[in-house]
């Protein structure tokens, strides 16, 4: 690549060079066959922009709001795990990338920064993701510390009941230490475990993972206050469909619900 780089392939190509091979494939890699990822990156390629003339465009404002934040574009931060395996600020450094764009963060309970030094770092608006475990003191102590250092939100992931089968860590022989402490911690009753977070934490509360018409009305359902459309950046389930390609499917329902924003993320409220 000749010169600074200009756009995220060339980012990317960059973080290739750059990072150990095992971190980069963990990074850039999907499930199995990696069939969806290659699909979600083409499904985006066939969305063309409808272009028009004669509009002043002397003031642009692509500003939105996400439950009731106003941010500078329809644009946040999705959680991803580990982020001092690229950089030794990790997620603080994301924290205030977040901050000078002015949106915002969702940090993942897999950070390599802990929910507090995020929170110190910036004054970003930030959300907490995370999953409900078997040990509900484990989760009431995550969701509590995040409310407590003034994250606005709890996105809880459903697509992960179990880890997705990534075949580049599986050959790179990647061990995670941390997931090990985790193993067989994550429930299962996905619907019952909302109205306990709901019982400890005044936080609004997002389900993160959602891909059909019948889930997003589960998901109205069982009170939540929005939905992320997500296939997990292909992480978890391969041959599912690229998460922007269902947003028809799933977006009549929520506009039955409340007026949505045309982002992934459909807040419930606004
Ligand atoms: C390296 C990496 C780590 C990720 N870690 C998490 C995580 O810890 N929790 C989570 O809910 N999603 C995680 N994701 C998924 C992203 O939040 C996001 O859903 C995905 O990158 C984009 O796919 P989508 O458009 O289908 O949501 C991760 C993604 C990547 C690439």
């Amino acid at each position: 690549m000749e010169g600074e780089p200009v756009n995220v392939n060339e980012f990317q190509e960059l973080a290739r060079q750059a990072l150990p091979k095992i971190y980069y494939d963990y990074y850039s890699g999907g499930a199995e066959d990696e069939y969806t990822l290659k699909q979600n990156v083409e499904a985006f390629q066939g969305i063309t922009i409808r272009p028009r003339i004669l509009v002043d465009i002397s003031r642009i404002d692509l500003s939105t709001t996400v439950l009731g934040y106003k941010i500078s574009a329809p644009i946040l931060i999705a959680p991803s795990a580990k982020h001092k395996w690229a950089h030794p600020e990790g997620e603080v450094a994301t924290a205030r990338a977040a901050a000078a764009c002015d949106t915002i963060m969702i940090l993942s309970y897999r950070s390599t920064c802990t929910i507090e030094e995020v929170a110190s770092s910036c004054n970003a608006v930030r959300f907490f993701q995370c999953y409900v475990y078997k040990r509900r003191d484990i989760s009431a102590n995550l969701v509590q510390r995040a409310e407590r250092c003034g994250y606005k939100a709890i996105v809880l992931t459903v697509d992960s009941p179990r880890l997705g089968r990534r075949e580049k860590d599986i050959k790179n022989k990647m061990v995670n230490p941390q997931l090990k402490n985790f193993e067989g911690l994550v429930s299962t009753q996905v619907s019952t475990d909302i109205g306990w977070l709901r019982s400890i934490t005044n936080l609004p509360v997002l389900l993160k993972g959602v891909l059909t018409h019948e889930d997003a009305i589960k998901a109205v359902e069982v009170g939540v206050d929005g939905i992320v459309v997500s296939n997990h950046g292909a992480r978890q389930l391969d041959y599912v469909p690229p998460s922007i390609s269902v947003l028809e499917e799933v977006k009549p329902l929520i506009l039955a619900v409340g007026p949505a924003c045309s982002s992934q993320l459909l807040d419930f409220s606004t």
